[in-house]
Parts: structure tokens; sequence; C-alpha cells
């Protein structure tokens, strides 16, 4: 299905097109993936409501964490870059907001596009006595976020949205942390467009004076191994958390510890060059690979054996080879994987199902829309379904993929690339949402096909740590 909004560039700042590397041959690269968004983000906010100083190390520097770092700024918390051993940029010390003091005024949040910014940062606002007024990008405008505004006006908040229920709104008043309370504070919100309405909550719900209960009611809850990793954030923290219930989740009252963490690499940003394994045929290896996480981004290592790759964890580092053969795959809950697995999906041996996404409507574009779009534009063939897509692949030519302002667009246009002549990506510039760096390390990694080695002889693309 092509609408006029497809055929709209992607945000009135686009960059010019970028003629996206072709690879002839296998890509042999070790990646330096820089830090989660979903961490880097949550322990920001964190840091910010916790009991004393913390230091984030290796953190993402991208446009995401940018917007949170002057969110919070905004809010009352100190934030400095300090030196740091990350590869990509400083570690960032945090001194917390000081909620015994009177806070009076208003401040502005930009959003841009973020989702952890829009969803998380609000009830935050709630927590100060601050009137913050939230907007973002265009098309964060259209974003799901009636839930959080609902459960803040359930917890007594005046929130001036004029019965939007979406983007731009001001949080007018309450003072979350400092109201009287004889047991938990409790909301019931319809969780089904986005975990991060739950996540929002549970992130501040220590701070409320008896604790705070958030229980969903709706279709099923989408990318829950986020709400995991908000549960275990927090239980990091000490902050007691009870997820025992099915759709029901509990913070205990209770100060967050302060801490200093080393973030773990963007796993599902590794995605787009663990895929360029097996698009070219090829050995990917990413260093700093966690033995244990709560980042769906793990779930590479099963997804890309079932599609044909030989995968093997050692000593921290993931490899993956591809063996020149890309599998059809019926996959479920691929969350913000999903972009990544259509690209391979659209180079496959036969017609994949991907199920359990239908929350992609709501994400930076609606995606399963653009995917079906801009697969088709490629001359593939593809279909919306009730929850996901279905991908039938066919000989693809080269054209303008549009990027819709959605880093995930533009990093499925250039995996296409690496195989097929001619494929130009609108607004690469979008990748800076959560990584600045990709169009140099896409590059790097492609150089490394064309790169003529003996076989013992490992690439590299900015192998920094490996
Ligand atoms: O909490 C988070 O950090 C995120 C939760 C997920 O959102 P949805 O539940 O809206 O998919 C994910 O897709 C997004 O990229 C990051
Ligand atoms: C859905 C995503 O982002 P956000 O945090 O803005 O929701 C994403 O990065 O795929």
């Amino acid at each position: 299905m092509t609408t006029d909004a497809h055929d709209a560039p992607s945000t009135p700042h686009a960059t010019a097109g970028w003629p996206a590397p072709r690879a002839r041959s296998g890509v042999d690269a070790t990646v330096v993936v820089p830090a989660s968004k979903s961490l880097t983000n949550r322990y920001l906010l964190l840091a910010a409501i916790a009991d004393g100083p913390s230091r984030l190390r290796k953190p993402l520097h991208s446009r995401d964490s940018v917007l949170m770092i002057a969110a919070l700024r905004a809010l009352g918390a100190g934030i400095e870059e300090i030196d740091g051993s990350g590869p990509y940029g400083p570690d960032l010390a945090v001194t917390p907001i000081d909620f015994a003091r009177e806070a009076h005024g208003s401040v502005a949040v930009d959003c841009g596009l973020a989702g952890t910014v829009m969803r998380f940062v609000p009830p935050l606002a709630a927590l100060t006595g601050l009137q913050a007024a939230f907007d973002g990008d265009p098309h964060a405008r259209t974003r799901p976020m009636s839930p959080v505004v609902d459960a803040l006006r359930q917890l007594g908040v005046e929130v001036d949205d004029d019965g939007r229920g979406s983007l731009p709104f001001t949080v007018a008043g309450g003072r979350l942390a400092t109201a009287p309370a004889d047991g938990p504070a409790r909301v019931r919100i319809d969780a089904s467009q986005s975990s991060q309405f739950v996540s929002a909550l549970l992130l501040v719900g220590a701070r409320l004076p008896g604790g705070l209960v958030v229980e969903h009611v709706g279709e099923s809850v989408p990318s829950l191994d986020h709400i995991g990793m908000t549960v275990e954030v927090l239980r990091a923290s000490g902050v007691d958390v009870d997820a025992s219930a099915p759709s029901s989740w509990q913070v205990a009252p209770g100060a967050v510890r302060a801490f200093d963490v080393e973030i773990e690499p963007d796993l599902s940003n590794a995605g787009p060059f663990l895929a360029a394994a097996l698009a070219t045929g090829g050995t990917v290896r990413v260093p700093g690979w966690p033995e244990r996480t709560t980042q769906v981004g793990d779930q590479w290592r099963s997804i890309l054996a079932r599609m044909g790759a030989e995968v093997e964890f050692d000593g921290g580092v993931l490899t993956v080879r591809g063996t020149g053969a890309i599998h059809a795959a019926d996959l479920a809950d691929t969350s913000e994987l999903a972009p990544t697995v259509a690209a391979l999906c659209a180079l496959a041996d036969g017609p994949s199902r991907l199920s359990g996404i239908a929350h992609l409507r709501g994400h930076e574009t609606n995606r399963l829309e653009a995917l079906v779009a801009e697969i088709k534009r490629l001359g593939g063939d593809a279909e919306e379904t009730e929850d996901g897509l279905i991908v039938r692949p066919r000989p693809l030519r080269g054209t303008l993929v549009r990027s819709y302002a959605d880093h995930r667009m533009a990093t499925f246009a250039a995996i296409l690339g690496l195989a097929v002549d001619g494929v130009v990506v609108e607004d690469i510039a979008s990748t800076g949402k959560t990584m600045p760096e990709f169009p140099d390390l896409w590059t790097d990694l492609a150089a490394t096909a064309e790169r003529p080695r003996p076989p013992a002889e490992a690439g590299s693309a900015r192998a920094k740590g490996a």
C-alpha cells in the first residue's frame, strides 16, 4: 500500500540521498557498536532521581540521549561530560534533582522523535512541581501518548493537552514526590500500543511516597523485553519491584540507589551489521556482547541462526558468518528488530511472515506501511497483515529508498544496498537518533568486502577493542 504520505520526503530537513555502499563479496569486519539507547536513557533518568551522584560509563551519545539530557537538566538534574573510556565519547556524571527544594516556574521539553523522552519524562516532571511543556518533531505529534496522560490524571496531576491525548501537552502542576499517601498509588492503563507506557510509570514509582501499582487493561503488551529491562535496572538500583502477576507491576516506595555503571552496546543497532554477514556471505564480529542481557537484540543469536547464519559466542564476541543462504522465516515479537529482519526477508529463499508487531504502526513512522512501500519501490513484494508483514522475495533493483525520518528505515535500506546495485538512502542522517556513527561504520564495513586479503587475515571496521 503506497500512500501520499509515503511519497513525501521524510522530514523538512532530510539530507540528500546517500548512495549505499555495495559489497560484491563477503564483508569481514569487527564492529564496535555504540551504547544502548534504551539503557542509556533509563540510567540517565534513574540517576536524576537517585539518592546521590551517579556515573554512566561508555554511554550513548546520539540525538535521543542528547534530548534526554536536555530534558533532565531542565527539570533540575546536573549532567556533565567527563573523561571516558568509550570509543564514541565521554562518560556522564549526573547530580540528581533536589526534590526537597521548592520548584517553581515552567520549562520546555523537546522530545524530538524519542519515545523514551516523550513517555518517560512527563511522569518525572510531575514529581517536581514544575510546569513542563512537551513537544517534538512533526511525526512525534502522531505517536500514541494518551496512556501516559491518562495515568498522570489518575494520579491527580493536571495535564493540558487540549483533548488531543498526544503531543504537544503541558504537565501543569502536581508534585507527586511529596504528595501524602497511605498506600500505593494505582493506575490502570492500556499499554497495548507501547511497552514504554508501563516503563515510564515504573521508573518513577519508587519516588511516590506510597509507591505505585500499574495495571494494564487491553490487548497484550508489546516489547515485553523492554519492561523486563526497566524492572532489572530498577532492582539493580535497590528498588523493590513485584512483577509476578500478569499485566500488573508494583513498585515499593524507597530510595533509588546512586550507581556507577558501564552501558552495554546497543544490540538492536548491532543488527544491521550482523545482517550484513548474511546479505554478503561474509563474517561480522561484535565485541562486548554481554553474557546476560535484557536487550531484545540478544535475539539476533537465534534469529540469524534460523535464517541460515553460523552464530558463535565466545569470549564476549558474537560472530555471525553468512553461509550464502538466507532462509525465509516465520518470526513473532521481533519488536524494534523487525525492519532489519524485513531487509533480510526481502533477500531470502522464500516468503517470510513477521507477526506480533502491530504496534510498529506507532513507532518513528508507521513501520509496517513504510516497509511494504519501500520493499515494493525496490521491486519486491510485501503486504501488511493485521499484526505484521508478509515479505515475498523478488529480484530487487536500485532506487531512492525513503526513510520517513526513521533510523531503522534508513538502516533497512543500507542492508539492501549491500546486495542490490544503485540503492540510495534518503536522509541517512536520521540514523543520528541512536547511532550518529552509522554512515562511517557502514562505509568501513562495506570496504572490507572489496579489500583482497589472505584467508587468515581478519578485516576490521573501527576494530577498537577487538
Ligand atoms: O523502552 C524502550 O527503551 C523501548 C521500548 C520499545 O518500544 P515499544 O514498546 O513502543 O515497541 C522499543 O521498540 C523502543 O525502541 C525502545
Ligand atoms: C521504536 C524505537 O524508538 P523509540 O524509543 O523512539 O520508541 C526504535 O528505536 O526502534
